[in-house]
């Protein structure tokens, strides 16, 4: 997770639905288009599993779809490469209308642009690691050599060296977890979708597995878009999440925004829970310097949470002060600091 990051668009979606069932091309823009699931259900016998979303994915983050089971996430992430067509919407990469694009283009979209990381690894059982790694090399046409070296490289990189010749039974589910996220980063592609790759996997090998997605994306900046109904698993990924709810978008923030500003009552419940101190960032909390406080006190980035600047400043036994490149943005202290963890002061951040 980068804090900075040009805001080039690689996915625009604009209006987009997915509806399943009879004639589902007349649900978006009809009368029915805003009933409730169970309504519409009733009504038309048709699910309306993504429902006129639009938003953009930035070039360089990692773009949350998070929502509980039957949100619509896995159809809205399936319908940015049409695995599953979209009912109508706009919908382009790069720039290049995704709708208009012919069978070879779209297969070229797949294999090179946007590879997919599943949550059932999909591996071949009679391969060994490296050929399942080059396994989408192959297809793409690379001469064997050439394919070899570049899945040995990729291999390393997600902490498989030593295990090139077993295969997929012969490993752990991280392991093959792995198998399957090399054998998407093999083909280099610009945005690499990850399908709720993680949730059937037991918590530490999950907690390690997120750290390794962090550590490449750190590492590579490569633009990721990563769906899962697990929200500290969303919070620790996400530049930005979209929370979906019934094929629409509740919200679109940074972890930040959606816990400290959550747009209506169904994401405040969502977020409850969650430890304030350790998202929100002291740029949100912090007031004007009074005296000699802009010289005296510890330094803080605007970026440091809540919970690094309790530490600072109960180390220190004094307010600390927010600096940017030198100069004092203003200053934290205690009341203020514990403010937020009781809950009771409430930031404006953006949303
Ligand atoms: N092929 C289909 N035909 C009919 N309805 C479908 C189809 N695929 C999905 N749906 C419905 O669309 C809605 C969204 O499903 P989707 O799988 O996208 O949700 P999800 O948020 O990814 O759920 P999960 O976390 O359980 O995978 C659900 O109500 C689902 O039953």
């Amino acid at each position: 997770m980068s804090a900075e990051k040009p805001q080039e668009t690689v996915f625009s979606v604009r209006n987009l639905w997915k509806v399943f069932g009879p004639k589902a091309d007349r649900i978006p823009g009809s009368a029915h288009a805003g009933l409730p699931a169970g309504e519409l259900r009733e009504k038309t016998g048709c699910t309306a599993a993504v429902r006129d979303v639009s938003f953009d994915v930035r070039k360089g983050e990692v773009f949350v779809v998070m929502g509980l089971s039957g949100s619509g996430k896995s159809t809205l992430v399936r319908c940015l490469t049409r695995l599953i067509e979209p009912t109508s919407g706009k919908l382009s990469i790069d720039g290049e209308d995704v709708l208009a694009m012919d069978r070879a283009r779209l297969r070229e979209l797949r294999r090179h642009r946007a590879a997919m990381v599943f949550q059932h690894f999909g591996l071949l059982p009679h391969r060994t690691v490296l050929d399942n790694v080059a396994y989408g090399l192959e297809i793409q046409g690379l001469g064997k050599a050439q394919r070899r070296a570049k899945a040995a490289e990729v291999v390393e990189k997600v902490g498989l060296t030593g295990m090139e010749n077993r295969r997929p039974s012969q490993l752990s589910g991280g392991q093959q977890q792995r198998v399957g996220l090399a054998r998407a980063l093999a083909v280099d592609p610009e945005v690499l979708l990850f399908d709720e790759p993680f949730s059937a996997l037991d918590p530490l090998i999950r907690r390690d597995m997120q750290e390794e997605v962090i550590r490449l994306h750190r590492e590579e900046g490569r633009t990721m878009v990563f769906i899962t109904h697990d929200l500290s698993e969303a919070l620790r990924l996400g530049d930005r999440i979209a929370l979906m709810r019934d094929g629409e978008i509740v919200q679109l923030g940074t972890p930040e925004e959606i816990v400290a500003s959550p747009a209506d009552d169904y994401v405040r419940d969502f977020v409850r829970d969650v430890p304030r101190e350790q998202v929100i960032t002291v740029r949100h909390v912090m007031r004007a310097a009074e005296g000699d406080e802009a010289e005296t006190g510890p330094a803080i980035t605007p970026g440091a949470t809540v919970a690094e600047a309790i530490e600072a400043v109960a180390r220190a036994g004094s307010p600390a002060r927010v600096m940017d490149n030198g100069r004092c943005l203003g200053v934290v202290d205690s009341d203020l600091l514990l403010g937020v963890v009781a809950g009771t002061r409430q930031e404006e951040v953006a949303a």
